[in-house]
């Protein structure tokens, strides 16, 4: 589509934890590609998120988020928070995806929770002027983008789905399904390497 258009290619980033990747994650990621004509969306599985302890190895999110993905021909998974080490910081995950493809233009997508934490993020002034940030819905969570650069962020409604990781990872460690709230083959993952499960005999 790009080529027809001569228009910059538009590549969205959503960058997270996922721990596990859910339905949530890949709706949000779907409106924003429908509604901003994206040519393709990136997730970015964190290396060490800063704001969070207790992760699961990288390496199961990776491929957790590689299964979530692989039926849609417009996502694709990066591993350059992975590979970079150290705790994750946003500045670092888009200039190195501006050194791999500087033709392009990006839309960094996050929910209502995440965007109310940006002013905390590492080097925020440098950061809008990377990308545009596209903040969407979240149930439990308003949705505001005053204060921030209104030529850098934008805001979309998207279906409410009420599902988080740290839900499901509690259903997982209670012994109840996850079935529907995140992709069957993430269901068949989670259960084939044990993840989640209670420590507690
Ligand atoms: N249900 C949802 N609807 C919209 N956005 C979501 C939803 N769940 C997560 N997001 C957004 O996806 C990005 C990555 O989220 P993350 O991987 O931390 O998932 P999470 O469900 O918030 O995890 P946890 O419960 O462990 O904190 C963040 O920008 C977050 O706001
Ligand atoms: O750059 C930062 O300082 C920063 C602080 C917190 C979160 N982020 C990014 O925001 C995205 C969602 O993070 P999380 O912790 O909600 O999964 C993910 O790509 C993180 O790297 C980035």
């Amino acid at each position: 589509m790009a080529e027809v258009t001569g228009r910059r290619p538009r590549i969205g980033v959503m960058g997270g934890t996922f721990d596990p990747i859910h339905h949530g994650h890949l709706v949000a990621a779907s409106e924003v590609q429908q509604h901003f004509d994206l040519d393709e969306v990136i997730f970015v599985p964190t290396g060490e998120p800063w704001m969070k302890s207790d992760v699961s190895p990288s390496e199961h999110r990776y491929l957790m988020t590689v299964i979530a993905t692989a039926s849609n021909p417009r996502f694709g998974v990066s591993r350059v928070d992975i590979e970079r080490g150290g705790k994750t910081y946003t500045i670092d995950t888009l200039r190195d995806l501006r050194a791999l493809r500087p033709e392009a233009d990006f839309y960094f997508i996050s929910g209502a929770d995440a965007i109310a934490q940006i002013l905390e993020w590492k080097n925020v002034e440098e950061l809008w002027e990377l990308a545009h940030f596209v903040a969407v819905s979240r149930p439990g969570h308003a949705l505001s983008i005053s204060g921030l650069p209104a030529r850098r962020v934008s805001s979309l409604e998207v279906p409410a789905l009420a599902i988080s990781s740290t839900d499901c990872r509690q259903r997982v460690s209670r012994g109840y399904p996850v079935w529907y709230l995140v992709p069957d083959g993430v269901v068949q993952y989670i259960s084939k390497y044990h993840l989640y499960r209670s420590k507690q005999p």
